[in-house]
């Protein structure tokens, strides 16, 4: 096997897999509702692993994928060392501070607690601040947390905007902008330069009408 790709299960499936096959990588057994770990392609040269989006950095950062496609929140998140290679400028949304409108004028204490899906994240940004803040670590439904006064804001990804509305809460900050991207292990880059740089080319112009 040539080259192994870690691929993110979830939102950013069908997109990733969309794109390899208009790089005329045969995708035939690589579907998005496949319950199948370890896909090749049928010349054998590409082996897709299919990980839960969170963990895609590891497998990149641990060299058992050479590639990785994982969003911009994961791999900040993560903040391990990888080459960003591409912006696949899909699975677009931003990272906010999302609360109560009027948020201010409801704190009672002097450290505000932020729950969130993303520690790393959320403190480096009031670090930046110059804040302090609790966190509070959850795994999802995060909208939740000021709702039951859990916590005073949420430090989440909006994209349409109306999980936040539904749940009576507005954008308060917006932290940064997202998207998918390509990474490579820093090592791959060097010892398999010749099968990555042209699978990266091949990308750029795929990416063009997509
Ligand atoms: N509502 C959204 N709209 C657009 N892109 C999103 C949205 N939520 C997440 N994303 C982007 O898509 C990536 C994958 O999201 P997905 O929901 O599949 O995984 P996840 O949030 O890490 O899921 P899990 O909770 O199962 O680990 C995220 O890392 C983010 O970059
Ligand atoms: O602005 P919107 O278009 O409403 O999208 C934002 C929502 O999508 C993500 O949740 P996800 O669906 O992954 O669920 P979970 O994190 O609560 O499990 C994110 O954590 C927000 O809750």
């Amino acid at each position: 096997m040539e080259l192994t790709i870690a691929l993110a299960k979830g939102r950013l499936a069908k997109f990733a897999i969309e794109l390899f096959s208009k790089c005329g990588i045969d995708t035939s057994e690589l579907r998005e509702d496949t319950r199948k770990l370890v896909v090749c392609d049928k010349k054998n040269e590409l082996r897709f692993v299919l990980v839960k989006p969170s963990d895609v950095p590891v497998y990149v950062y641990r060299g058992v994928a050479d590639i990785g496609i994982a969003g911009k929140d994961t791999l900040l998140e993560e903040g391990l060392p990888l080459y960003e290679m591409l912006d696949l400028k899909c699975g677009k949304c931003k990272v906010c501070v999302a609360g109560y409108p009027k948020q201010k004028e409801r704190i009672t204490s002097n450290i505000t607690r932020v729950a969130t899906k993303y520690p790393r994240i959320a403190k480096m940004y009031y670090d930046e601040k110059g804040e302090g803040i609790e966190i509070i670590k959850l795994n999802g439904s995060i909208e939740l947390a000021p709702i039951l006064d859990l916590s005073d804001v949420i430090v989440d990804i909006v994209e349409s905007g109306t999980t936040i509305r539904e749940n009576g809460l507005t954008i308060l900050e917006e932290v940064c902008d997202i998207s998918a991207r390509l990474v490579v292990n820093q090592v791959s880059l060097k010892t398999k330069a010749e099968k990555i740089q042209p699978l990266i080319e091949k990308m750029k112009i795929a990416l063009e009408d997509m």
